[in-house]
Formats: C-alpha cells, structure tokens, sequence
C-alpha cells in the first residue's frame, strides 16, 4: 500500500529542542525517555505539518525554544501519495507563523491535501465530559481529513460570523449590513453541516466493518438549537435575540458530537475513564481505516502517552491494529518496555534532557 510517511524532520530552536535531525522509516516511532524530556514537543512538531495551531494549540512565540526566543523552524520531508515534499514551517520572535511547501510560500490550507494527520494526547482523555468545543474541534480533525476545503468552509464562517457579532454588539439594526454576511454564513454553513455529517457516516461504517479490540462509538451531530436548513432565513430571523447576546446563538459553530458506547448503550461521557480512552482510540482507528480507503493511504498517527493507559492486552491490540493498518504512527511513553510487543515492527527512539536542551537518538530495538 501507498505509505504516508514522514522520512525526515529537522527542528531549530523548537520548544526544549534546539536541534534535531532525524531520518525515519515508515514503520511506527516509539518514543521513550522520562518525564519532561521533550517526548510531546517532538510530536507537536509533527502536528505542526497539518493545518492550524498543533496538538497544544500553542501560539508561535510559545514554541521558540526559551531562554533564546528568538523564533523557530520546523521542516519535514512528507512522502506523500505521489510525490515527496519538503515542507517548512517557522516564526521569527513576534511573528505569525509562516509557511513553505517545496520552496514555495502556501497557505495552511495546502498541508491538508498533501498530508493526513491525526492525534490523540493525554488532555483529550476529558473530551466526553468537557465542553463541546474539544469535541467539535476532535470532529472538524477528523472532517478534515476526508475533506480538505472544510478549513477553508471554516475559516470562511468564523470570518464573516466575527463581522456579524462586531455587527450585534454596535447594535446596528440597519437588514442591510447583515444581509450578505449572513449569506456567506449560510453557504460556508451548509458546508459545514455536509462535510461533518460526512465524517460521521465514514467513522460510523469504517467501525462497523472492522474486527477490533476497541469498542464501537455510536455518533451523532447534534446542537443547543438545531442547525435550520434554510440558516439564512434563521440568521435574519435571530438578529433581535442574537443582539440581545452579542453574538450569533444558532449556526454550526455550537455543533456538538454526541457518542453512545453502542454494546452498553451508555453514553461517552457516563463510561469509565478507560472506556472513554478506548472510544476515543477506536475513533482514531476508525479514521484511519476510511483514510486508507477513501484518501488511498493511512493517517500519520500521533499517540501521546496512549501505552500509558491501556493494561498489556490492549496494548499489543493497539500496536496490532496500526501496523496492519499501516500507520506511521508517533507514540511516546516513559519507558522502552511499554512498546515490547512491537517488537522488529517499529523503530525506537529515546529523547533525554540536560540543562533544559532535549535530545532524540535513535536506537536499536530494546
Ligand atoms: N518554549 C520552550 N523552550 C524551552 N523549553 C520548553 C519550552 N516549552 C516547553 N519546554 C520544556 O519542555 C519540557 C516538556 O517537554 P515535553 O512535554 O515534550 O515532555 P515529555 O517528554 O512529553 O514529558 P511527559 O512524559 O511528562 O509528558 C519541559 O521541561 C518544558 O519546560
């Protein structure tokens, strides 16, 4: 099968890094080494090859590698489906991030085409209980990933719902501001809503096909108030109490996803914390099972502290569902034996610290 894999990565003054440069195959990467050594910053790093902010939703002067800060750089060489690409990420001290694909300046946008990346990280092991927005965010990841233009449908409703809240809180009541606005917003909306809907039939039939350790979510989009199909008609409709707010109440933006462990019937947030982690796995796995078919190749998976959680039974389901998956799949756990039963599948690498400067070396199998 076609791999999407990342053969080299090479960062600069990233968080506790200052240099790194390491080639890779596409098997697995355990890596290992203790607390606070710079296991996660490695695997943000990869994160930061995909669209948006990363796995800790860091902003750029945070990830320049302190006391220093002078700013940072990020390059991976993906292989992607039909080609290889080097892609180049940075900020320099007080600036947004910036972006290079083949040498070229590119938009976000663009890494959600040439690479899938999913994640999975210890702060999400509270995503049934919290607020809609880690879950909403956990669905767009994956919406993303079968859909590309969902980042622009995105960035295009939050940009003209911004206008519209600016709007409501001047308490400007004038049809005619808001009339193309809230156009836009019903059109990058309906978008939404489809591609979302979409993501939910292909996680849904991806788990209900496979034979796996990991239990079936049953999921559904739902919202406070349900999202109209004629959202333009409902914005104008809404603007008196909208205003009364100061800001937009209906809409795909308070989109929440609702899951149910299917054997039990018991919802996500009612499960036990193992149960949740196991949902949340079997999701990930689900996504990158459709991945492989519908997008031609595997996610790049990246599990933080995912061995940490499961007893040694799951575990080796775990690392033997991403390799017939065929995942380049980043783990990190505190200890070489967490990955035992990877055996000659993976490749290993520790990471220490000395002084606040982290390292990664890559090693023969433990
Ligand atoms: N901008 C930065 N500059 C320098 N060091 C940083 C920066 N941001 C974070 N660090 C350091 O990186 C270390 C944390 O790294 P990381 O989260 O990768 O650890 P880890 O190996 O995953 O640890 P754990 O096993 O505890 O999760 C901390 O010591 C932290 O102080």
């Amino acid at each position: 099968m076609t791999k999407l894999a990342l053969q080299e990565l090479t960062l600069s003054h990233f968080r506790s890094h200052k240099r790194v440069a390491i080639t890779l195959d596409p098997r697995p990467l355990a890596i290992f080494g203790p607390n606070g050594a710079g296991k996660t910053n490695i695997i943000e790093a990869v994160s930061l090859l995909s669209p948006g902010r990363g796995l800790r939703r860091a902003g750029a002067d945070d990830l320049a590698r302190r006391p220093e800060a002078l700013g940072w750089k990020i390059t991976g060489i993906l292989q992607s489906l039909h080609q290889t690409h080097e892609v180049e990420t940075w900020a320099e001290a007080g600036n947004p991030r910036q972006l290079r694909i083949d040498g070229k300046a590119a938009p976000q946008t663009a890494l959600g085409r040439i690479g899938r990346i999913l994640w999975l990280v210890p702060s999400m092991d509270r995503l049934w209980i919290e607020g809609a927005e880690g879950r909403r965010r956990f669905l767009d990841r994956a919406t993303l990933s079968f859909e590309p233009t969902h980042a622009e449908a995105v960035l295009a409703y939050e940009k003209a719902m911004r206008e519209r809240n600016r709007l409501l809180k001047d308490m400007v009541r004038d049809p005619h501001w808001y009339t193309a606005i809230e156009a836009q917003m019903a059109e990058s909306g309906a978008t939404i809503q489809r591609n979302r809907l979409f993501a939910i039939d292909e996680l849904t039939a991806a788990q209900a096909s496979a034979t796996t350790a990991f239990p079936t979510a049953t999921l559904a989009l739902t919202s406070p108030d349900p999202v109209p199909d004629d959202l333009q008609t409902a914005l104008a409709e809404n603007r008196a109490r909208d205003m009364a707010a100061g800001r937009t109440l209906i809409g795909p933006h308070r989109a929440d996803l609702d899951a149910v462990f299917a054997d039990k019937g018991v919802p996500a947030k009612d499960c036990s914390t193992g149960e949740q982690k196991a949902l949340l796995i079997s999701l990930i796995l689900a996504n990158g099972r459709a991945l492989a078919r519908d997008f031609g190749a595997p996610p790049i998976l990246l599990l933080d502290e995912v061995a940490a959680h499961l007893d040694a039974r799951r575990r080796a389901a775990l690392y033997d569902e991403i390799c017939s998956l065929g995942a380049q799949a980043f783990m990190t756990g505190t200890g070489a034996e967490l990955f035992t039963e990877l055996g000659d599948r993976a490749q290993y690498a520790e990471v220490t610290e000395t002084d606040g400067q982290s390292t990664i070396a890559l090693k023969d199998r433990p």
